[in-house]
């Protein structure tokens, strides 16, 4: 059946801050304390999200998530009203603050794994809330997640959404960021190539500094979950060298569509072999392979060349959707020029100035979440969250009332910024017709 691939990117919450909270993620430790602009950060995604829906790809918007997270802070032991639950942990543990304030449900690659209609054996659209467990920052976002989802793929009869695995490292899972579909029209049956971290149950090579947050035990789960058969999945290890240079997600080293792969030379372990077993599986599969002399992985991790988005034109040339930061440095853009140039599938390149979300480890395709729609189950969204001439002003004009244009860790605890927060997602649900999804609104 015919098919397309939809984005839904996340907005921008009204608490963005750099907290250093991502040990491994080197942009989140370098920026910690950084002052930060929730304001322009919202704005940055919704020019993305604008200027790619203006060119004719369907574009989606994921709302942000309460914070501070006030039910996380009484489950720790915090009391009283919200004002002196809020004071007592800015007095006494103003990392933990930080922590349950975080915007980083931003970041929505992180949202869930999806498989399309065309791989799942009951032929509905399957996602799997990521459990995020690596990070306590980002795992409380689950529960919110699923009920963002359930509000947005509201019709069971075309979306089944799974909630997050077991909260624990066994099962870490980091949802889309470390997952590749690969195959001809975005309809048929493809291929899903799981990326992990390590493997708990192994003896296998892991990381030796920094985390690898996803496992195969969660990437196998998920592949059951969603039904998927035997034939249409791979699951391959991520090079744990370039974890330990900063590659903390697959989606920092590599990036999918259709028949491409565009990837690191050291993306993953054991890559010639994998690439070989794509080529077999994968009709008409084409590996753009970057050489370490042209893009080093420390070069590919400051400007972020493979956290792009991969896009499929109506004319069927590809659209590379880079970062900023992509495009300052001369040996990576010139890089790209030549790829471009050079006649392959890749034909055309578009830049996003995304700099509040950069500094947080968060590129272009963090930033958003690929789910694969027939025109049926694209019906079957909830047509609020997309984006249009008019969602664009209204949620522009929406930034504007509430949003503040800076903001750093000691106005966290400021019980105005719960207040502010709260009603704009309240108005927020509205605009997007979502019913009661936050815990303020229960
Ligand atoms: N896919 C991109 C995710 C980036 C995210 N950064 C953060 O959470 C940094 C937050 C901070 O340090 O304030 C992460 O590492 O999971």
């Amino acid at each position: 059946m015919k098919a397309r691939e939809v984005n839904f990117d996340g907005l921008v919450g009204l608490t963005h801050h750099y907290a250093g909270l991502s040990f491994g993620n080197e942009a989140s430790t370098r920026n910690q304390h950084q002052q930060s602009n929730p304001k322009l950060a919202a704005k940055q995604g919704l020019l993305k999200m604008k200027a790619l829906a203006d060119l004719g790809f369907a574009q989606g918007v994921i709302p942000p998530h309460e914070r501070p997270n006030i039910a996380a802070l009484r489950q720790l032991g915090f009391s009283g009203s919200d004002a002196q639950v809020l004071a007592k942990v800015a007095k006494q543990a103003p990392k933990l603050l930080s922590a349950v304030s975080s915007a980083s449900a931003m970041w929505v690659a992180n949202a869930a794994t999806v498989s399309p209609s065309a791989d799942s054996g009951d032929r509905r659209v399957h996602f799997t809330v990521a459990n995020l467990n690596n990070k306590f920052h980002r795992a409380m976002e689950a529960p919110t997640t699923q009920g963002l989802l359930s509000a947005i793929f509201r019709d069971a009869q075309y979306f089944s959404i799974h909630p997050a695995l077991p909260q624990v490292a066994l099962f870490g899972d980091e949802g889309a960021a470390n997952h590749n579909r690969l195959g001809a029209e975005y309809g048929d049956p493809g291929l899903q190539l799981f990326v992990y971290g390590r493997e708990e149950a192994g003896s296998g090579l892991i990381p030796a500094r920094y985390p690898a947050r996803q496992t195969r035990e969660a990437s196998e789960a998920v592949a059951r979950l969603h039904q998927l058969p035997a034939s249409g999945t791979l699951f391959a290890q991520q090079n744990p060298a370039v974890i330990d240079q900063g590659v903390f997600h697959n989606d920092v080293i590599a990036v999918s569509n259709q028949q491409v792969l565009f990837c690191h030379q050291h993306a993953f372990l054991h890559q010639p072999q994998l690439l070989a077993q794509l080529q077999q599986q994968v009709s008409g599969f084409c590996a753009i392979e970057v050489p370490d002399h042209q893009v080093s992985v420390s070069d590919a991790v400051s400007t972020y060349l493979f956290n792009s988005q991969l896009l499929s034109r109506e004319s069927g040339e590809m659209l590379l959707v880079l970062p900023e930061e992509a495009r300052q440095h001369p040996g990576v853009w010139r890089y790209l020029n030549e790829l471009v140039a050079s006649g392959g599938p890749i034909g055309e390149m578009k830049v996003f100035d995304l700099r509040e979300s950069m500094c947080n480890g968060g590129g272009p395709a963090c930033l958003r979440l690929r789910v694969v729609l027939t025109a049926q189950e694209q019906a079957a969204v909830n047509p609020a969250v997309m984006m249009n001439d008019h969602l664009f002003a209204t949620l522009n004009q929406w930034v504007d009332r509430f949003y503040r244009d800076r903001l750093s860790a000691d106005d966290l605890a400021d019980p105005q910024l719960l207040t502010e927060g709260r009603e704009a997602l309240d108005q927020l649900t509205k605009l997007l017709d979502l019913g009661n999804v936050y815990d303020f609104q229960q």
